[in-house]
């Protein structure tokens, strides 16, 4: 593909040479590259533009004001925004029908739903967030939840090459704020929730909302539909946003009106759930446990629904959900007969969903084995001690990924919320610490890393992955 032809009414005077390849990383450049020079957390990336050109980089979007000699400087105050657009037009098919989902806690697990749902519907369908993308035959790791924009660009256009013609994609507030998942249409955005995370990125609630909201005022079609979960705090504000864009509503949940919940009663094995949409009310057996996985399935359906799935047959696939892998995964039961879970809860709002989830289906204690990632938000972390504290018995604070911090300074700040909490920092011997302690009644929930296989200590050139399974280690501790 020549420049010019990507660049559309920008225009190139001179020379149209072709282009091979994007980069937003100068040791990525190879000739005929067209760099992306951003200003980040940690590097102005417009310090290296020269080294870029250098290693054969023939245009570089940058901010107008940076040095751009012996390349095409393609000038624009939003560089990120800029070469997303130009980046979607090089890699230009993606699936047909792509939909989005943001929220704090909710996202992994509902556009693994939705696809899950497309896949009953006869659809070759797939996902893309935390777990890496995933399709009917396979799923591969990609290490962040929303990957950089030509990782990005290229997986979604790479998965449309073999056949995909669905794909649902998370959008982490990181990744919308850095213009990481732009330029390809999206028939419908999901919110799920907001609650406290990322604080430490975002300063205020407020400002993360925001970062969030550009889903559905800037990255949806027009014509597109917005599907809200509406029992959360914040849905109210995110449909003021919605509306002011005008973009079709579809809101879903016990206050909902297009999806709406009548009731819920757990089961031995998952939930039995009455749903009314339009004139119709339907139930369903739905085989996952906990309020939080009926909300996800539900503006699963929702967005399989918004982008012409049939209303009955969307509702009655539910009962053939599969689970999420470290979603309330059902790990072991012990020698004593605990059943032993794994969650990925790593917010307090996700540590109170899942011992919510939990709660009914023990006679016995809660006992949850938990922590919190270093170099992530500092303010959440009394925040998870004191939920934890009011929702089990029995607390046990460990290590999750300590990154560049020092664990212990971690593990105490926790405990400010959670003073009676047990703490013992290496993980294995925690898990085995709530296996050991756990009667046939009692339920242990082993929190923070859900499908992780590593955990992560140090940064920078120290930084280690350490491999560690959250449910290999509890089913050898069961053993
Ligand atoms: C805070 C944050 O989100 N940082 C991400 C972001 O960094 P940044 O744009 O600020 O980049 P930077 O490192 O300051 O560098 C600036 C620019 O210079 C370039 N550069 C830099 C050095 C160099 O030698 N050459 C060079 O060209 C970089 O490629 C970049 O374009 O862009 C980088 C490239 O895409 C990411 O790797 C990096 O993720 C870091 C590793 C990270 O930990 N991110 C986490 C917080 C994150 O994004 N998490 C969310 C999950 C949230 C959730 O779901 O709850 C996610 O979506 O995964
Ligand atoms: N709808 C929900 N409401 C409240 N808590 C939830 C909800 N969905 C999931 N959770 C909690 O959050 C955890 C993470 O879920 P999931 O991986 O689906 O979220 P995510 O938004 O993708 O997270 P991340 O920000 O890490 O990508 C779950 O294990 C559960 O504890
Ligand atoms: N997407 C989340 C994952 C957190 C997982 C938890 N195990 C941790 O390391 O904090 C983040 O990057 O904040
Ligand atoms: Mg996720």
């Amino acid at each position: 593909m020549r420049l010019a032809a990507l660049l559309g009414d920008q225009g190139l005077a001179g020379a149209d040479p072709v282009v091979t390849g994007l980069a937003i990383d100068h040791r990525k450049v190879a000739p005929g590259t067209i760099f992306g020079a951003f200003v980040g957390e940690k590097f102005n990336g417009e310090d290296y533009i020269a080294a870029a050109i250098a290693a054969g980089a023939i245009a570089v979007v940058a901010r107008p004001e940076a040095r751009v000699e012996g390349a095409v400087h393609i000038a624009d105050a939003n560089p990120r925004r800029a070469f997303a657009h130009i980046a979607a037009r090089y890699f230009h098919r993606f699936p047909a029908t792509c939909v989005a989902v943001t929220g704090t806690n909710g996202k992994t697990s509902t556009v693994e739903m939705t696809r899950q749902l497309w896949r009953m519907a006869g659809f070759q369908a797939a996902s893309i967030g935390t777990l890496g993308i995933t399709t009917s035959n396979e799923s591969a790791s990609t290490g962040l939840t929303t990957p950089d924009i030509v990782t990005f660009l290229g997986n979604m256009s790479g998965l449309a090459a073999e056949g995909v013609t669905h794909a649902a994609f998370e959008a982490s507030s990181h990744g919308l704020d850095q213009y990481r998942t732009e330029g390809l249409a999206v028939k419908a955005a999901a919110f799920t929730n907001l609650s406290h995370d990322h604080l430490d990125y975002h300063g205020t609630m407020e400002a993360y909302l925001a970062a969030k909201m550009r889903l559905f005022t800037e990255v949806v079609d027009a014509n597109g539909v917005a599907v809200l979960w509406n029992d959360d705090i914040w849905s109210p504000a995110v449909e003021e946003t919605v509306t002011k864009r005008g973009v079709r509503l579809m809101t879903v949940g016990a206050t909902g009106k297009d999806l709406r919940l009548v009731s819920r009663e757990p089961t031995q094995l998952g939930q039995s759930l009455v749903i009314a949409a339009d004139d119709m009310t339907q139930k369903v057996e739905l085989p996952l446990i906990g309020a939080y996985q009926v909300a996800n399935a539900l503006v699963s359906a929702g967005l399989v629904i918004a982008t012409g799935g049939d209303v009955a047959q969307t509702l009655g696939n539910l009962a053939r959900l599969q689970p999420v892998r470290g979603r309330l995964e059902r790990a072991a039961i012990t020698r004593a007969g605990a059943p032993v879970y794994v969650d990925y809860a790593h917010t307090p709002d996700a540590i109170e969903a899942a011992l919510d989830a939990l709660r009914p289906h023990a006679t016995g204690r809660l006992i949850l084995v938990f922590g919190a990632g270093g170099d992530r938000d500092q303010a959440k972390r009394p925040e998870m001690g004191k939920v934890a504290a009011a929702k089990a018995e029995v607390l046990i604070i460990t290590d999750d990924n300590p990154r560049g911090e020092d664990p212990a300074l971690i593990r105490a700040a926790i405990a400010r919320g959670a003073p009676g909490a047990q703490i013992i920092g290496d993980r294995r011997a925690a898990i085995a610490a709530a296996i050991a302690e756990a009667r046939a009644d009692d339920i242990i929930c082993i929190a923070g890393k859900g499908h992780e296989q590593g955990q992560i200590v140090g940064a920078g050139a120290e930084m280690r992955v350490i491999p560690f399974d959250d449910v290999a280690v509890a089913r050898e501790c069961a053993a």
